[in-house]
């Protein structure tokens, strides 16, 4: 989506940014060894190009980029509160993403057989139609018993389904396709559970190989099929925009986990790099600000 954050007061800053791709950019820029592809629908507007810049910049795949002749890309603005909670406009409906299932390349799932991890969010499933977000499940359940990981963060978004018993279904079902889930404890108000052991026994029932709860600013809490860790959150107390927290957390921690790292490992990685980006505002922080951070922190 092309994103829209305050710059003074009647201007507006212009970037890019989606849940999805801010887990792309934040895990390519933290592991550049690994090939992130991103894959979205785009339109062939002026604005949509120039997301194919940007995915160069980033040194992101655009193999699975596809395109819709008709539509063009969906636009949000960020609010900030005086703590820094972000919270979102949206001008979507419609979008050229909305329409990914309808603009599949032909040999779309021989493609993705070949990754090691495919990682998709509520967000994906809000924006398709209840027939296209079958499909995307049912190809997602294929390749997953073919051995593809798939990975799922819920990123509950009420305005964005129709109806709270539609949520409810696609996210219960994106929780069983996925063998690696990445929930924040907000994300299970849509579930009326809102304590971590009740989570997990929810979760459990849904046969998880590998979770990671985000509790905020307090903790995280990692779980496998028979261990379990609690990491404290070090709290960023001057807050300037919580925007992509959960999604670089996200992206960090599976290309931790690809690279080789531990559970507990990934997520201490993880979150270091969540803190830093609710310095910034925005989903995505400068390229040369990130590197300079990935120095001083001596991540390399
Ligand atoms: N105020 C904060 N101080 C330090 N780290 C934070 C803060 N807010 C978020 N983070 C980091 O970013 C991660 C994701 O943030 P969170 O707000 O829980 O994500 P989500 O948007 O998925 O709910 C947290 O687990 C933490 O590591
Ligand atoms: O993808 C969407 O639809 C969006 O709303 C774009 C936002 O940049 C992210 O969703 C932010 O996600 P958080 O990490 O939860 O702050």
């Amino acid at each position: 989506m092309m994103e829209l954050t305050q710059h003074g007061t009647d201007m507006f800053r212009k970037g890019f940014a989606g849940d999805i791709f801010n887990s792309s950019v934040y895990m390519k820029r933290s592991f550049p060894e690994l090939d992130v592809n991103f894959m979205s629908c785009i339109g062939r507007d002026v604005v949509s190009e120039q997301l194919l810049d940007i995915l160069a910049q980033e040194e992101l795949g655009s193999r699975f980029i596809e395109y819709d002749e008709k539509r063009i890309m969906g636009t949000y603005m960020v609010q900030t509160d005086e703590q820094g909670e972000r919270s979102f406009l949206y001008w979507r409906n419609d979008s050229a993403a909305s329409q990914l299932m309808h603009n599949l390349s032909a040999n779309v799932e021989e493609k993705l057989r070949e990754a090691q991890l495919i990682f998709f969010s509520g967000i994906t499933l809000a924006i398709l139609n209840d027939h296209d977000r079958a499909q995307l499940l049912h190809m997602l359940r294929r390749l997953r018993n073919q051995g593809v990981n798939i990975a799922f963060d819920p990123n509950y978004r009420p305005i964005l389904w129709e109806s709270e018993k539609i949520a409810i279904n696609a996210i219960g079902q994106g929780f069983q396709v996925a063998n690696i889930l990445l929930p924040g404890i907000a994300d299970f108000q849509l579930f009326e559970l809102s304590q971590p052991d009740q989570i997990v026994k929810f979760l459990r029932s849904c046969g998880f190989d590998e979770l990671v709860i985000k509790h905020g600013a307090k903790s995280i809490l990692g779980y496998s099929k028979d261990w379990q860790c609690e990491v404290d959150v070090l709290r960023n107390s001057h807050v300037l925009d919580t925007t992509a927290a959960g999604d670089a957390f996200a992206g960090v921690y599976l290309g931790a986990r690809i690279a080789g790292l531990d559970i507990k490992s990934a997520i201490e990685r993880a979150a270091i790099i969540g803190k830093e980006v609710t310095n910034h505002p925005g989903a995505i922080v400068p390229k040369d600000k990130f590197a300079q951070f990935l120095k001083d922190s001596l991540i390399d």
